[in-house]
């Protein structure tokens, strides 16, 4: 019977967060949950993460301007539609398949043993069973795994899928339409596990009807069910053993926290000390610092291994304490229902009942504490979600936005000032007007504020003062995909997936067709060598274009500006890092960019700004000279000095 009573739980561990730390433990925990190998220790689960403490501190202010736990709960609505399956019919003919089964779970958790009760009862007055035997048989088919639990674990599948799909896609697009601050702010990898907790909402519903919500019916059934089999002692004593159970269960676990969060830890500064060692393998060769790293991570691992032996070790001991409440609830019990039996007022068949029907309450109620706590791990992880959700991006469409309409294109920038900070400005009074066909290049030292100009344009920041125009139109009036369809940009270091080259480039334009890549490529004067690779245009780049070189990269770079064929173009310092025969490829390729378009340029190398229309030197956030190479070098002012240098 036990094998099939109740649900055991899976593989895996991991620590929970108590939401209130006086109402909740926190202990390492058997997860039933699909966490993937290595995912226990990636650390960013628990609660002395550094990264958690924004999680936290939300939390704690949530808590305080909700007044309490009902408030704090109200917050988490939010996210009712994504689990809520309204208007998807298979998903909500699957949710009443699993309700029914839950229930059909519970009556025959009674049902079995009370059929094999029956057949004790039969036994001993000399007959043979055989129609209980059969009803006990066609019930445990019913129950067993092939059975309801069978379309359970069916009909479970769809439900989680369906909050898994809506709410990892609502955070991924939610981080996609965040604004630069949010990206140049926040840790890649504590946003992408909050994109990933869309799992742990599913959780959430699921630990509470699937899991909680039926063991705390079956006890309250049992009691009842012992009420009325017995008496009202027998059902007492297991509805008060079930509660110091759980009251003895839940404070001993507080005992083993302090050892949890050093074991914690412990984990996480041995990941963090691999992560950053194989990452950093080149510097380990370059000052050959092997042994070095080795006995590094060794000492890690040991410092690992002896935070988890003290708490396992009292973990285990806390268990043992507690879990001697079983036999000694299970003796009671047995004591009382033979009582019965031999006063005549319970049947022996009783005792077997009783025996078989022991494992479906004590199982469960041994995992109720494991599920609460699962439960306030998910919670916490869906915080983190939550705070996802209600991050508003800085950047929005204004309400009466409009699509950009390209007349005869240009660039105006009308006294713009702007600051990344309070009281530091990063660009003061910024004028000047980019006409069609023209290239103004912006050269200054380094801080003077020339990638600021560029990301204004884009308008990845807002103007703190004055305005930018294209076309005649204020960048804040149009949509803000309107921009950034208009412009091409060919950055200092541009950035290509791990696919094809094909396909890299055709990223500027998805719908161009494979000639109209090769075109492109030739027009960047990279045709010749793409087709010199091994698998020409099929060749894989590597993670971010690790197998280009800084050449090639750029020329690919130009080669998509081509494709997308926008009629402004921003070049980010496109020719350094290259030979001279290469920068006469990169020359050319520039060169066929510049047809038609206005091009707005940031080079330090000022041989290949010579010919520009007009040049904008920036010393501290503002334009201090202007004109063209030769008026600027006669003025013998800061570009001279720059000119001069170069
Ligand atoms: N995200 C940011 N947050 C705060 N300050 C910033 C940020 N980005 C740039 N700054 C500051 O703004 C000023 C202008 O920076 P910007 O990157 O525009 O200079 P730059 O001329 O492009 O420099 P470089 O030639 O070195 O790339 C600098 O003082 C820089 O420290």
């Amino acid at each position: 019977m036990t094998s099939h009573i109740w649900r055991s739980p899976g593989n895996g561990t991991r620590e929970t967060t108590p939401l209130l730390e006086a109402a909740l433990p926190s202990t390492t925990e058997i997860n039933h949950r699909n966490l993937k190998a290595g995912e226990y220790n990636s650390g960013s689960d628990y609660e002395s993460d550094d990264e958690n403490r924004e999680v936290k501190d939300a939390r704690n202010e949530r808590l305080r301007e909700t007044g309490g736990w009902l408030g704090y709960l109200k917050d988490f609505t939010i996210f009712l539609p994504y689990v809520i399956p309204r208007g998807d019919i298979k998903v909500l003919f699957c949710l009443i398949v699993c309700m029914i089964t839950i229930i059909l779970e519970r009556i025959l958790h009674v049902a079995l043993p009370h059929t094999l009760g029956l057949i004790a009862d039969r036994v001993t007055s000399g007959a043979v069973p055989i129609r209980e035997l059969l009803i006990y048989f066609a019930l445990d088919v019913i129950y067993d795994e092939s059975g309801i639990l069978f379309l359970q674990q069916l009909s479970k599948i769809p439900i989680k899928q369906f909050s898994y799909k809506k709410l990892t896609n609502a955070a991924f697009n939610h981080v996609m339409a965040q604004s630069i601050d949010f990206h140049s702010t926040r840790d890649v990898a504590e946003v992408m596990k909050a994109i990933e907790q869309g799992e742990a909402l599913g959780n959430v519903v699921e630990t509470i009807i699937i899991d909680i919500a039926p063991t705390l019916i079956d006890v309250i059934v049992a009691c009842a069910v012992f009420y009325q089999k017995f008496d009202s002692a027998v059902a007492v004593v297991l509805l008060g053993a079930s509660i110091v159970y759980l009251a003895a269960e839940t404070s001993s676990s507080r005992l083993t926290t302090g050892d949890r969060r050093k074991l914690t830890k412990a984990e996480r500064l041995e990941t963090r000390k691999m992560h950053q060692t194989v990452q950093g393998w080149q510097t380990v060769t370059y000052f050959n610092q092997f042994q070095h790293e080795a006995r590094a991570f060794s000492s890690t691992v040991a410092e690992h291994m002896k935070a988890k032996t003290r708490y396992e070790a009292r973990q285990a001991i806390v268990k043992a304490l507690v879990e001697l409440l079983v036999p000694v609830t299970f003796f009671s019990l047995a004591f009382l229902v033979l009582q019965r039996i031999a006063a005549k007022t319970a049947r022996p068949g009783d005792f077997v009942f009783f025996l078989t029907y022991w494992d479906s309450i004590i199982y469960p109620l041994k995992f109720l504490t494991n599920h609460v706590r699962w439960l306030v791990g998910d919670f916490v992880d869906a915080e983190r979600l939550l705070l996802l959700l209600k991050t508003q991006p800085s950047i929005v469409d204004a309400p009466e936005a409009y699509p950009l309409t390209v007349r005869e294109s240009s660039v105006q920038f009308n006294q713009v000032s702007f600051s990344y900070e309070e009281g530091r400005s990063a660009l003061r009074n910024i004028s000047y007007t980019a006409l069609p066909s023209q290239t103004v290049a912006l050269v200054g030292q380094t801080g003077a504020g020339k990638s600021s100009i560029l990301k204004l344009l884009l308008r990845l920041h807002d103007v703190t003062a004055g305005s930018i125009t294209t076309s005649g139109q204020d960048i804040r009036d149009i949509t803000l995909s309107s921009p950034r369809d208009a412009v091409s940009v060919v950055p200092q270091t541009p950035m290509f997936f791990n696919t094809s080259i094909l396909e890299n480039v055709r990223y500027a334009r998805s719908t161009a067709t494979d000639h109209e890549v090769y075109e492109a490529c030739q027009a960047a004067a990279m045709h010749e060598t793409i087709m010199r690779y091994w698998d020409d245009y099929n060749t894989q780049v590597g993670e971010r274009g690790v197998k280009l070189s800084g050449g090639e990269a750029q020329r690919l770079a130009i080669a998509r500006a081509l494709l997308k064929d926008a009629p402004i173009v921003l070049l980010d310092e496109a020719t350094s890092a290259v030979d001279t025969v290469t920068e006469s490829k990169v020359k050319i390729a520039l060169g066929r960019l510049k047809q038609g378009r206005i091009v707005i340029v940031i080079a330090h190398r000022l041989s290949t700004i010579v010919d520009a229309d007009m040049i904008l030197v920036l010393h501290e956030g503002e334009i201090v000279e202007r004109g063209q190479h030769d008026e600027l070098c006669e003025k013998k002012g800061r570009y001279w000095e720059l000119w001069e240098r170069s």
